[in-house]
């Protein structure tokens, strides 16, 4: 696939993250494709998927839907953890993901290689790179190191403490202002259609929503507090 057809395939439109993390009740390849397929049914235009040892969910949602897929995987929850090797970038793309999302923050890389090793990697496989970054001067770097798409996943994660309850629309806007050509992808927090729409009037080309869409859990722990005796 190429940067302009994965472009043209989500342009103004909704990715759908489907992942569950180790320990979660859907934690099963075939419960993520489930979710995956009806996602598409519901008008996704993409499906963003994979986790901890998630190159079997890639590989499971890659063959069974008929959009594009952006694939990672998860190697714990500190520092850089998302696709964080070039050896994991090369396994996510082998398990036939188009795009590969992997960390590009300035923080530093367990395999101590460059983010342009892992970009390099994922497009001699064939696949696009998606930079999952934090702040604007990451964004920019990875634009000019080569990927193909940036996306605002990791803000609010990179400090210490818990992340802020709502998504950063003011990144969205200063990475359009700096990169007015790039793939802009709003993720991080999106928990609601007003939500993800405001993303996308800040300048994304498109918009991944993840937990608010395809974890029971969370969705089912907002409405039981809503209903529960302060
Ligand atoms: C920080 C991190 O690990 N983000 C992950 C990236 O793949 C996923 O756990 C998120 O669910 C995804 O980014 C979508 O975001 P939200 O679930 O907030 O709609």
């Amino acid at each position: 696939m190429t940067s302009e057809s994965f472009s043209e395939a989500v342009a103004g439109r909704l990715i759908v993250s489907c992942q569950a993390g180790e320990g979660h009740p859907l934690r099963d390849t075939g419960a993520i494709v489930r979710m995956a397929r009806a996602a598409v049914g519901g008008g996704a235009a993409a499906i963003r998927c994979g986790g901890v040892g998630g190159v079997p969910d890639v590989a499971g949602v890659a063959a069974a839907v008929d959009v594009p897929v952006v694939g990672l995987t998860k190697d714990g929850k500190d520092g850089v953890f998302i696709t964080p090797t070039v050896e994991a970038a090369r396994a996510v793309a082998a398990a036939g993901a188009h795009v590969v999302a992997a960390d590009a923050t300035f923080r530093p890389r367990p395999d101590g290689r460059p983010l342009a090793a892992s970009i390099e990697a994922v497009h001699d496989a064939g696949a696009l790179f998606m930079a999952d970054v934090s702040s604007l001067e990451e964004g920019v770097a990875a634009a000019e190191a080569g990927a193909d798409a940036i996306a605002t996943t990791l803000a609010g994660y990179t400090d210490p403490g818990p992340p802020p309850d709502g998504p950063d629309v003011d990144l969205v806007r200063a990475l359009r202002a700096a990169l007015p050509d790039a793939l802009l992808v709003a993720e991080g927090r999106y928990h609601s259609p007003a939500a993800a729409a405001s993303a996308i009037e800040a300048g994304a080309t498109c918009v991944v929503v993840g937990t608010a869409i395809t974890d029971p859990q969370w969705i089912t722990s907002r409405f039981a507090a809503a209903v529960s005796a302060p």
